[in-house]
């Protein structure tokens, strides 16, 4: 088949939020004559039968890859290298394979431990879209419209898996950007995995302590805001923080300094030195938003 045509046969590991919307939002476009789906359990599978979100659970990864127009690793970023050890030995000559991880450095050195010779057919891909709802349940056809998606190709990477891969992210509504995998891991620390560390910070302090009912009772829009993501899966979380460790401890040491710096100025009563620290902030997020709703 060619780099851009519609794709037969799509197999997902991980058909959750990320993969299922992934598989929903390939079938409305007409890009997947078939959708094959592999899961940890038979219970999420079922359920992604039922939805409709894939055309069949996978029971044999030698017969299911080897054909595949396109394989996409949707699972945490932990099981990664599990996944890509079970899929190396099977892999078609003509079948290119892509994840949907959050970290890229760790999926790009597991790749690089199990594909061998094939690592031309593999191009690591991150979606920047989500939501804190996980499982098939959660997976919509729209996630990714309109929405960034990452790609960090590697030297190797093949003309046609980058098109194939780029492609099927454009179907579902995707717009492509690039950066190296390093990068990519320093920006979305920065970005993303330390406000998720953060809320589930501050929910967790809170949860702990005596008087949560009372605390919670009076919580409202600011703290819907600020925690929201505090409701994201644990285990993925947990794969991301430890994936990304160097960047996030960078980052967390960044945080901890600001942190000390308006405490200061809260212990002195320095009113002019929290104003200022507040106005910048205020005017970076007002034209981060702006900038959103241009794009
Ligand atoms: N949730 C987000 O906002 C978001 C956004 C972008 C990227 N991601 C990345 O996408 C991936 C999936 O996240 P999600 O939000 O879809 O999670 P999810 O929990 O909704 O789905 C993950 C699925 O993978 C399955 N799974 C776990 N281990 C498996 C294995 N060894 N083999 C086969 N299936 C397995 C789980 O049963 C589950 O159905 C993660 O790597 C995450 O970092 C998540
Ligand atoms: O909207 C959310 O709930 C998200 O957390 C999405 C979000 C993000 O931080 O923006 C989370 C992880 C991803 O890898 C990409 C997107």
């Amino acid at each position: 088949m060619s780099d851009t045509a519609p794709l037969g046969k799509v197999v997902v590991f991980g058909v959750g939020l990320i993969g299922g919307s992934f598989a929903l939002a390939l079938k409305a476009a007409g890009q997947a004559a078939e959708v094959v789906g592999f899961g940890r359990t038979l219970g999420s599978l079922t359920q992604a039968l039922e939805l409709g979100i894939v055309d069949r659970a996978g029971f044999n990864v030698g017969q299911e890859v080897s054909n595949a127009d396109l394989v996409l690793i949707a699972t945490p970023v932990g099981t990664t290298p599990e996944v890509m050890a079970r899929i190396a030995p099977c892999l078609g000559s003509q079948t290119v394979v892509t994840d949907a991880g959050s970290t890229k450095e760790d999926v790009v050195e597991a790749a690089r431990a199990c594909f061998g010779e094939r690592i031309g057919q593999f191009v690591p891909a991150h979606p920047i879209a989500g939501a804190e709802n996980s499982g098939a349940l959660a997976a919509r056809p729209d996630l990714y419209r309109g929405k960034q998606v990452v790609l960090t190709p590697l030297a190797e990477s093949s003309e046609l898996s980058i098109a194939r891969v780029r492609s099927a992210w454009e179907a579902c509504g995707g717009e492509i950007r690039e950066l190296a995998p390093a990068e990519h891991d320093r920006v979305f620390a920065a970005v993303s995995h330390l406000p998720h560390l953060l809320s589930f910070a501050l929910v967790h302090d809170l949860a702990r302590r005596d008087n949560r009912e009372l605390l919670f009772a009076y919580a409202a829009s600011g703290f819907r805001d600020f925690t929201r993501i505090a409701a994201s899966h644990p285990e993925m979380w947990r794969d991301i923080c430890l994936a990304n460790q160097k960047a996030l401890l960078e980052e967390l040491d960044r945080y901890r300094e600001q942190l000390d710096e308006l405490r200061d100025a809260l212990q002195r009563g320095d009113g002019a030195s929290l104003e200022a620290t507040f106005d910048v902030a205020r005017t970076a997020r007002r034209e981060w938003a702006e900038s959103k709703t241009r794009t």
